[in-house]
């Protein structure tokens, strides 16, 4: 069964993913990227308009040995029966607009993913679909060595869920119309 690094864009999936898969000696499988070769992207569509049930039915031939599967949309394409550990990585949306802006996404595409981010929507939906085998980390101001090293005692222990709420951070900064308001 695989392992699994969801959460939304630019939280630092394919960062850590490739530097685990080197560790464990894994194959990644980048769920993004089968999407587009199966031509599941339309051009100028919001990569959440592909079809998941294509997709899903496209990972199913691909997936029957140990995989580190990456993407954000893993709790909506993959079943918990494919699964041994899913963890959910979470960065505060404060960091993610930095990510965002050097990405030069317009602004409506910074607020839905942070929008998404602040309200734990990819977590929600991994607790979902795949129960006690979610495991949320919080990956804000640490280094990406020190957030490899969680992650792999995360799966080696098997636990450890961080609790994560932005909300209330953002609702605590008066910030809330700087991410919701249109
Ligand atoms: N611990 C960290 N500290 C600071 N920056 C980081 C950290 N981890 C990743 N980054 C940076 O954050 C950015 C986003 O990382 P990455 O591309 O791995 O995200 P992702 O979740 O895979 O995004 P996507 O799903 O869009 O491909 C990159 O510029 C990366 O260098």
């Amino acid at each position: 069964m695989s392992i699994v690094i969801t959460g939304n864009p630019g939280v630092g999936k394919h960062t850590v993913a490739e530097k685990i898969a080197h560790r464990l000696g894994l194959p990644i499988i980048d769920i993004n990227k089968i999407a587009k070769e199966s031509g599941l992207f339309e051009e100028n569509k919001d990569v959440n308009d592909i079809d998941t049930e294509k997709l899903k039915k496209i990972l199913v031939g691909k997936i029957s040995d140990n995989f580190l599967i990456v993407g954000h949309l893993a709790p909506y394409v993959l079943d918990k029966s494919q699964v041994k550990i899913v963890i959910v990585l979470r960065r505060s949306p404060y960091d993610l607009i930095t990510v965002y802006k050097n990405r030069k996404y317009s602004d409506k595409k910074i607020k839905d993913n942070t929008g998404s981010e602040i309200l734990g929507i990819i977590a929600h939906d991994a607790i979902n679909r795949f129960e006690e085998k979610t495991v949320q980390i919080d990956m804000t101001g640490k280094t990406i060595e020190e957030n490899e090293e969680n992650v792999i005692s995360i799966i080696s222990t098997n636990k450890r869920n961080e609790n994560v709420d932005w909300l209330d951070l953002v609702t605590k900064n008066n910030d809330l119309q700087k991410f919701f308001s249109d």
